[in-house]
């Protein structure tokens, strides 16, 4: 299928109305490129400061909402001093944690994803409130992943199954990125503004709708259906998206 079709031939977004919208981004996939491993995304340069810049235009309301442990986000968009939410909406800096503290379980759930990943050749990633298997160096593994973090989250119900790209992740049951956009909006500084989300995977799709339900706008970027109306195809559509309204 054309990317036209899988979009839906969706338009640009509108440029960003900096006295009226309230803007959440996306980290991997949407603000920097899809790389082979966790650790390998490239950061441009210029992106901490000029998310600076455009956090100080929007009156604080910008936040960075990922799927990320916090501390990856913080080590990855160093200079930038804005709130920030990780673990697909568990942490969070700038406003209250969301989730005080992990299920008491985290610590054996961690032991049994690095001892599978071990033994059968896979890339764990620990997380700050869970953990993530990837399969995107060899995407024949998909369904045994999808088969043993499944059978987990049966034996771990504190947590939940999150399917992102080429890797499965499970997180914190009942913790969800439209749920910290509900959060933030509440903050004095995005309070009556407009939610205008920016998502590119799965784990986003909650998010794209919330903004989408509550006055606001999502957009997509890549490729696969959306309940975002507005579509950029790559990461540097975005950044170049999010440095106009900075440029004026
Ligand atoms: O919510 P996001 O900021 O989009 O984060 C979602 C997950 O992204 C990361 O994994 C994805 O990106 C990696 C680097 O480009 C890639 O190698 C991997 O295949 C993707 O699934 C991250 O590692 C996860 O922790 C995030 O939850």
């Amino acid at each position: 299928m054309a990317m036209d079709d899988m979009t839906g031939n969706k338009p640009a977004p509108p440029a960003i109305e900096l006295a009226r919208d309230a803007v959440f981004l996306d980290f991997d996939g949407c603000l920097v490129e899809i790389a082979p491993r966790p650790d390998a995304v490239v950061i441009p340069p210029d992106l901490p400061a000029m998310l600076t810049t455009l956090a100080e235009a929007l009156d604080g309301a910008l936040a960075v909402v990922s799927g990320r442990s916090l501390r990856d986000l913080e080590h990855f968009l160093s200079g930038y001093a804005g709130p920030m939410v990780g673990s697909h909406g568990a942490e969070a800096r700038g406003m209250d944690p969301p989730l005080a503290e992990s299920p008491a379980e985290l610590t054996a759930l961690q032991a049994e994803l690095a001892r599978f990943a071990q033994t059968q050749g896979l890339l764990y990633e620990e997380k700050s409130h869970g953990g993530a298997l990837h399969f995107r160096a060899d995407p024949t593994r998909q369904q045994e992943v999808e088969e043993f973090t499944a059978a987990l989250a049966d034996r771990f119900p504190a947590f939940a199954i999150q399917p992102a790209k080429m890797a499965v992740e499970l997180r914190p049951e009942g913790y969800s990125k439209d749920g910290a956009l509900a959060l933030l909006s509440e903050l004095p500084d995005f309070s009556g503004r407009r939610p205008v989300y920016a998502g590119d995977d799965r784990t986003d799709e909650p998010a794209l709708a919330w903004a989408e339900a509550n006055e606001g706008y999502g957009i997509k970027i890549g490729e696969g259906e959306s309940a975002a109306r507005f579509h950029l195809p790559e990461p540097e559509d975005l950044r170049a998206w999010l440095a106009a309204a900075v440029r004026g």
